[in-house]
C-alpha cells in the first residue's frame, strides 16, 4: 500500500536526513521505524505525508505517485493517512471532544467554519463519543486538553485518529514521553487500530521490546540510510549491535 523509493531529504541547512531510502509497506502491516536519535525516523514519516517536502525520490500511497500532486489532491490523500506524534498535537485550550471532532476536518472542509464555532453535526459528536468509549475517556470529553496526563492525550489523539478513519496510520514516536505500563496501554489500541480495522500502521519506536511485541515488519535507518528490513524476529545480537552501535545495551520496557 506504501512503497518509497529512493527517497532523499536534505535540510537547507545542508542536513543530509534521509540518503535515499527504499522500502514497500504491504497492507495491513505494522512496520516499525527504528535507529539511533538523529538517523531520520522523523523526517521520514514527515515526508510520507509532505508535512516536509522531499528533495528527491518517490512515494507511492495506494497505487498513486503522491510526491507531486497538487494541494488540492494532497489534500485528499492526507484525508486517508492519520498521524500521531510524541507530544500528542492537541488544541490545549480547546476541549476533548473538539480535538477528536479534528479528526473530520480534512474530510469535510466545508464544515471547517462550523467546527471553529463549535457547530459540529450530532452524528459527528455522537462518533466523536464512540471513540473516546473505544479509549476509555469518554468521562473527559468536557475537559480542556491541557487538563490531561500525558497518557490520556495520547489515548485522545488516538480517538481523533479513530473518527478520521484513514487508511494509514504514522505514528512518531506515539509513547516516548509515557511512563512503561501506559506505553502498553496506548501500544495495545494501536495494535487494535491495525488489527480490528485494518488501518496500516508505521511507527517509529526505540524500544526494541514494543518492536517484538507489536510489529509485523521492521526498517531500521542509520545516518539517514536503510540499515535492515525483516521481520522482528529477525533482529539478531549482531543486527542489534550494527543499528544502535558496538557499546549498545538492550533497554526493556516492562
Ligand atoms: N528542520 C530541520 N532542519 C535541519 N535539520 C533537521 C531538521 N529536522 C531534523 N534535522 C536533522 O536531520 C537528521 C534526522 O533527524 P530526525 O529528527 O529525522 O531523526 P530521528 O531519527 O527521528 O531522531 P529522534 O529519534 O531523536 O527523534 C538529524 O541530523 C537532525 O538534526
Amino acid at each position: 500500500m506504501l512503497q518509497v523509493n529512493n527517497l532523499v531529504k536534505t535540510y537547507p541547512n545542508g542536513t543530509k536526513a534521509l540518503k535515499g531510502i527504499s522500502f514497500n509497506v504491504p497492507k495491513g502491516a505494522f512496520l516499525s521505524v527504528i535507529g539511533l536519535s538523529g538517523s531520520g525516523k522523523s523526517t521520514l514519516l514527515r515526508c510520507i505525508n509532505r508535512i516536509h517536502e522531499p528533495t528527491s525520490g518517490s512515494i507511492s500511497f495506494e497505487g498513486q505517485e503522491i510526491t507531486h500532486v497538487n494541494e488540492h489532491k494532497l489534500r485528499e490523500v492526507r484525508t486517508k493517512i492519520g498521524m500521531v506524534f510524541q507530544h500528542f498535537n492537541l488544541i490545549n485550550r480547546r476541549n476533548v471532544i473538539n480535538n477528536v471532532l479534528m479528526g473530520r476536518l480534512g474530510q469535510f472542509n466545508d464544515h471547517f467554519l462550523g467546527g471553529i464555532f463549535k457547530k459540529w453535526p450530532q452524528e459527528w459528536i455522537d462518533d466523536a463519543y464512540d471513540a473516546l468509549k473505544i479509549v476509555g475517556i469518554s468521562d473527559k470529553a468536557l475537559v480542556r486538553a491541557d487538563g490531561l496526563s500525558g497518557g490520556q492525550k495520547q489515548r485522545v489523539a488516538i480517538a481523533r485518529t479513530l473518527v478520521q478513519n484513514p487508511h494509514l496510520l504514522l505514528a512518531d514516536e506515539p509513547v516516548a514521553s509515557l511512563d512503561p505500563t501506559t506505553s502498553y496501554s496506548v501500544m495495545n489500541y494501536l495494535k487494535d487500530l491495525n488489527q480490528k480495522r485494518n488501518i496500516t500502521v508505521v511507527c517509529n519506536l526505540h524500544f526494541l521490546s514494543l518492536v517484538r511485541d507489536y510489529s509485523t515488519h521492521v526498517i531500521a535507518l542509520k545516518n539517514g540510510e536503510l540499515v535492515f528490513e525483516g521481520k522482528p524476529t529477525d533482529i539478531t545480537e549482531k543486527w542489534f549491535k550494527d543499528i544502535y552501535g558496538a557499546d549498545a545495551r538492550e533497554v526493556e520496557i516492562h
